[in-house]
């Protein structure tokens, strides 16, 4: 019988703020070691907060398991992560008209801030230029898009959030429309929350993340446009990064994946690939 799970791991209820919450990062990490030297002792990991996949037991943890750039182990559900087709499905204006799959096939929705990158960086994933529609002005994705990826799971492109200042006719309730489509997709894995490594954290994305985690919706922050050396606002794309890690770590006991992208450099599409198939692998398992 195949066992459809929810997503892993399941967030504690969070309050919309975004509290500062201390807590002790007990990962252990041994030290690389060569067929030749005999194994080094093993040694706390102290700055950064991992995420472990099921399958993982925190002590065997070591820091070749940790894909590049990001907090994600690398579990045993990894596997299949290359993409080699993908197919536009429909869109959709309502959460009720999204695909019917008698299969349920997995799906990740991408969601983010309106221009954030959400369309660029399933171009990236699935290497295409333009199956996801992309513009420099805000509002471009209207829709709920389905994209098929290897005929085994689906990429969900979704309209923004934040963008205050589109035409009436382009604007979107986010609240009715796209949060409809998240209470109500059981074929969801996981959400993709993009955040623009470019500017400083901003209030809107800590609240989207806190509304999932208040719903139970497991998600990775995906850190977009980590080319941009100087960032618009004054500070540096890594100063960014890091005031956001460290609320995710202070805020959180078991902290969400989080990984590092560029859609203009393909920097972190495999290991977000990876990712996505240890998640999908283990939401598929079956179970006897
Ligand atoms: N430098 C850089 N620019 C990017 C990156 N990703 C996206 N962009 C640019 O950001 C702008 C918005 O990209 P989109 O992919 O359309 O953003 P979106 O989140 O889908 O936007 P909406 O559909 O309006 O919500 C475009 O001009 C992209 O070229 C990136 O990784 N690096
Ligand atoms: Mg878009």
């Amino acid at each position: 019988m195949l066992l459809r799970v929810r997503p892993f791991p399941s967030f504690p209820p969070l309050s919309t703020s975004f509290h500062r919450r201390r807590y002790s990062v007990s990962a252990q990490v041994t030290t690389a070691s060569s067929p030749t030297t005999p194994p080094q002792p093993t040694t706390p990991l102290v700055k950064t907060a991992l995420f472990i996949p099921p399958g993982v037991a925190e002590e065997d943890v070591s820091m070749e398991m940790v894909l590049p750039g990001s907090n994600i182990v690398l579990g045993p559900y990894a596997g299949d992560a290359k993409v080699k087709s993908v197919e536009f499905v429909k869109s959709s204006a309502k959460a009720k008209d999204c695909p019917r799959d008698p299969i349920r096939r997995p799906e990740f929705a991408v969601l983010g801030r309106s221009n954030v990158g959400k369309s660029s960086l399933i171009n990236s994933l699935v290497r295409k230029k333009d199956v996801a529609l992309t513009s420099k002005k805000p509002g471009k994705t209207q829709l709920i898009n389905h994209f098929l990826i290897n005929k085994s799971w689906y990429l969900v492109d979704l309209p923004g959030y934040g963008f205050a200042h589109a035409p009436r006719s382009a604007k979107t309730d986010w609240s009715a429309f796209t949060k409809g489509y998240f209470l109500n997709r059981d074929s969801l894995v996981s959400a993709l929350l993009l955040i623009d490594s470019s500017v400083p954290p901003q209030q809107i994305d800590l609240d989207c993340a806190n509304w999932l985690g208040r719903n139970n919706i497991g998600f990775t922050f995906v850190f977009t446009k980590c080319d941009k050396v100087r960032a618009t606002k004054g500070k540096r794309s890594d100063d960014n990064l890091k005031k956001f890690q460290d609320m995710i770590s202070n805020y959180y006991k078991e902290p969400p994946p989080w990984i590092m992208t560029s859609s203009v450099t393909g920097l972190g599409r495999d290991d977000l690939l990876l990712h996505m198939s240890q998640l999908r692998n283990y939401w598929d398992q079956e179970d006897i």
